[in-house]
């Protein structure tokens, strides 16, 4: 019986083929563009410095921001762990950093506003999170394989939670935004089915490389849902001030990078 730690002994392995660019790295392409989960991890401080910048230190949240990064820096780390040794371990330990990574971020971002009417404050919705991760984590265990759907679920309410706060908003950058985070979201979750159900396919046609297409387009995508995250908590937690969306270095390049800035005090949405 393999040791829980040895490659191979997942419960899943991903269309791309093992070991067929290195003798310890079974799945090359996919542990190498796991890195772009970093790029999120690097661009997203810097909507908080230029938050800081306007004097709004607050919006750190205290330990929201450094907390946030770590879990999604574990996430890339234990991802990257996982193809390159597609062990038990490393899947669960991929799985299980991604759960907690949104735990951290429903805790901290999800607006007052949808808290269910039993939870009457942020700490109570912590302690809600909190338990529903720790129950969630005990049954991951029952069936890993089925992991990684349930999580990719969530983004279905976090598409259903954009779209309730688009209905109340009529900033043309927001909508923009949120669109092209939701291309970024289709193509990434395509690529990661197409790998998983028709790799047959690909094999065939010799092409086995859509989950590492997956994970540069989910952190695409993520880029664009930090900005617009902050944007909505600004909006709740600071009615004063009037958040604004933007691109670096400039709107009209093909390659940017979206940010968020605080305008003068005045709320629009
Ligand atoms: C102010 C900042 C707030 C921003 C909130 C950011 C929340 C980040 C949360 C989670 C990080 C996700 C990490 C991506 C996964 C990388 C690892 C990976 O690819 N693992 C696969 C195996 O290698 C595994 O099969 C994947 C499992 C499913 C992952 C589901 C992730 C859902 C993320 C939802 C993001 C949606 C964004 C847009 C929604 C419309
Ligand atoms: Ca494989
Ligand atoms: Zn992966």
């Amino acid at each position: 019986m393999p040791s829980i730690f040895s490659y191979q002994s997942a419960e899943v392995d991903w269309c791309e083929s093992n070991f067929e660019r290195s003798t310890v790295i079974a799945e090359y392409y996919n542990t190498v563009n796991g890195t772009t989960l970093f790029s999120f991890l690097l661009l997203t401080p810097l909507n908080f410095l230029v938050l800081e910048g306007a004097g709004q230190t607050s919006l750190c949240k205290d330990r929201a921001l450094p907390t946030q990064v770590s879990f999604a820096f574990l996430a890339g780390v234990f991802s990257m762990y996982f193809h390159m040794t597609l062990s038990y371990v490393g899947q669960l330990l991929d799985e299980l950093s991604i759960l907690w990574t949104l735990a951290v971020a429903y805790s901290f971002w999800y607006p007052r506003v949808y808290f269910p009417r039993c939870i009457k404050s942020r700490k109570h919705f912590f302690w809600l999170s909190g338990v529903t991760t720790v129950i969630s984590t005990f049954m991951s265990f029952i069936k890993p394989a089925i992991n990684a759907y349930a999580l990719n679920c969530i983004a279905f309410h976090l598409l259903y939670l954009t779209w309730c706060e688009l209905k109340k908003c009529n900033d043309k950058r927001v909508h923009r935004m949120a669109a092209v985070m939701v291309v970024w979201w289709v193509l990434a979750i395509s690529s990661w089915i197409s790998d998983r159900w028709l790799c047959g396919l690909w094999q065939a046609i010799n092409f086995p490389y859509f989950h590492s297409f997956w994970h540069v387009l989910i952190a695409m995508s993520l880029l664009y849902c930090c900005p617009l995250v902050i944007y909505f908590d600004v909006n709740y937690e600071m009615p004063s001030f009037k958040p604004k969306l933007g691109y670096w270095p400039s709107d009209s390049w093909p390659v940017v990078v979206p940010y968020v800035t605080l305008e003068k005090p005045h709320k629009q949405c």
